[in-house]
């Protein structure tokens, strides 16, 4: 893999930035559900054990809320050099890792290293994915994520009707990882503020296309009370 830095001698980083300082509201779990118990571990110690078997990431770094007073209880395991926490989360997801962004420079990354923004929530990660998605973007000028090609024919509403049948080709569902160079990134979160639900689409509203990693279903993001049941079933199948 050459990059313009590695020519120049400076060969880029890369880093994980987890976002973990979300409260699960529609999860309806009576804590937050990056800690619900899945298969005999805290659901974010599965995220955070997939990572730590990427070789190519130089840290990951956790962000959690200022409250937070589960994580080290919960993911004993999370320790090292490699393994980075701040509590600095915000109120919205890009809040959060707007800081964690802030937490990387302060901690000596640099404008033209690579940062894959994961949700703790998609707890169903394999490293083979994140590793697709580092080989396919390393040379890239802009960046990419990991998306699924949307399946299901899409139906936009008004009141609980259907309003249109909305052309699905060329529609993709994001996922994450979401991989930037902390230099692009950051600006681009700036800008954007709180109103942006992913990475991507702040480094679009730049004048930007991401390249798309296609990634399974499986990437899934435990969201609602019945995502529980079957991301616990899923980590049970694999042994
Ligand atoms: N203020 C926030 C909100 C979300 N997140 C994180 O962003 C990821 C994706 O967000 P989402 O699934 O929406 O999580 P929650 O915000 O916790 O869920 P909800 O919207 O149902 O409350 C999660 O790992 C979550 O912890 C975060 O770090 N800071
Ligand atoms: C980043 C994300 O997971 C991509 O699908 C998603 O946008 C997060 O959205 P949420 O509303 O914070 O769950």
């Amino acid at each position: 893999m050459t990059s313009p830095s590695y020519a120049l001698g400076l060969q880029p980083r890369c880093y994980a930035l987890v976002p973990a300082a979300g409260a699960g509201a529609r999860s309806g779990a009576a804590i937050p559900k990056q800690y619900v118990s899945l298969a005999g571990k805290a659901m974010m110690a599965h995220t955070l054990a997939a990572l730590a078997r990427v070789p190519q990431l130089e840290a990951t770094l956790v962000v959690l809320s200022p409250q937070d007073d589960q994580f080290e209880a919960a993911v004993p395991e999370f320790q090292g050099e490699r393994a980075w926490v701040a509590r600095v989360g915000g109120e919205s997801r890009a809040a959060s890792v707007a800081q964690g962004l802030d937490e990387l420079l302060a901690r000596g990354a640099q404008a033209h290293d690579w940062v894959l923004v994961h949700d703790a929530a998609r707890c169903l990660l394999r490293p083979e994915w994140v590793q697709r998605l580092i080989e396919t973007c390393w040379d890239d000028e802009v960046g990419g994520l990991l998306a699924l090609p949307v399946a299901d024919t899409l139906k936009s509403s008004a009141g609980g009707r259907v309003q249109a049948t909305v052309d699905r080709r060329e529609k993709w569902a994001a996922q994450t990882p979401q991989m930037f160079r902390l230099g692009l990134l950051r600006p681009a979160l700036a800008q954007l503020g709180e109103a942006i639900t992913d990475e991507s689409s702040a480094v679009e509203a730049l004048g930007h296309s991401p390249l798309l990693v296609e990634s399974p279903m499986e990437n899934f993001k435990v969201t609602w009370p019945a995502d529980f049941a079957l991301a616990e079933a899923l980590l049970k199948s694999r042994g």
